[in-house]
């Protein structure tokens, strides 16, 4: 059934699992999500960014709100980095059941005025919210402390502004950053950060960037002939110890880029006489399937539906 973000956050955060929140571009990969959650029991978040909303509309959203009615798990639609006030009221209009505002590169007040005004509206017709404070980017381990502070998540700083906002959940800033490529290697995660964040505050909190790039896919990636350079991800212990600590809400995107883009190559390679289109991108679908039951897993979200 289609739920708001907070029927399935809040309870991830009191139960300290967490629930992977997928982006979604065709009916392939939200099949690949929907189904499998299903089938483990495991409630989910769909996710569009707006770049998705621009290449499927309002008929890719319909295609999500209609599996996901009919699916007998919790599924959310949710608006994923929305840029602003606009885009995250015409996100509810198309149906959308929780929005991201993610106002998070502008100084701390205007970030607040914008996730405020985001907030009231949405409060207003019983959608979520999801705001950002801090900016994503991997950090290196030898980076020195200020420099960190400059743009991982502060603590107070997390308590002030879920006071002046209202927001439902909170994306922090704490190693992670967005594609295949995290940082040299496997991603800093600071624990410490999170630890602290979570003992201050009682919201979901969201971690993006959280694809794992497992090397077999990347390894295939290659083999089937595709170009990717030293692409690593968030560990499946890190996200582990975080969910242990307030992080409810796992965003992930590049693993299903990943795991579609090697099945369809593999096909095609293989296959070289193949053009029916139902023999790639069914493939793809099985592969996404495969990547969506390890997240459901390493989250601890089997069985909670
Ligand atoms: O944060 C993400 C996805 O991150 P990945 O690139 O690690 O899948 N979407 O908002
Ligand atoms: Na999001
Ligand atoms: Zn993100």
């Amino acid at each position: 059934m289609l739920v708001t973000g907070n029927d399935i956050l809040v309870p991830a955060r009191a139960g300290r699992y967490g629930v992977p929140s997928f982006n979604t571009n065709n009916m392939e990969i939200t099949q690949a999500i929907i189904h499998t959650a299903e089938r483990l029991r495991s409630p989910v978040m769909v996710q569009m960014s707006e770049g998705a909303i621009k290449y499927g509309g309002q008929d890719l959203a319909n295609i999500v709100k209609d599996i996901a009615g009919r699916a007998t798990i919790p599924v959310a639609l949710h608006l994923d980095h929305g840029s602003s006030y606009e885009s995250a009221l015409k996100a509810i209009k198309m149906g959308f059941t929780s929005v991201m505002i993610d106002a998070s590169h502008h100084p701390f007040e205007e970030n607040v005025r914008e996730t405020r005004r985001v907030v009231e509206a949405a409060h207003a017709m019983g959608i979520s919210v999801e705001a950002e404070l801090g900016r994503l980017g991997g950090i290196e381990e030898h980076i020195v402390v200020d420099e960190k502070d400059a743009f991982l998540t502060d603590p107070e700083e997390a308590v002030q502004f879920i006071e002046q906002t209202g927001t439902d959940y909170l994306a922090i800033a704490i190693g992670t950053s967005h594609g295949a490529y995290k940082g040299k290697g496997r991603p800093y995660i600071d624990h410490a950060r999170i630890e602290k964040i979570a003992q201050l505050t009682t919201i979901p909190l969201v971690a993006h960037g959280s694809s794992g790039v497992p090397a077999e896919i990347v390894g295939r990636f290659r083999a089937s002939g595709g170009e990717i350079g030293d692409a690593a991800g968030i560990a499946d212990e890190d996200l582990q110890r975080a969910t242990g600590h307030g992080i409810a809400k796992v965003n992930v995107d590049t693993d299903l880029r990943l795991a579609s883009t090697v099945a369809i190559r593999e096909v095609l390679q293989q296959n070289p006489k193949e053009f029916d289109p139902r023999k790639v991108f069914g493939p793809a679908r099985d592969l996404m399937g495969q990547i969506v039951e390890h997240k459901l897993r390493v989250l601890g979200s089997v069985g909670k539906a």
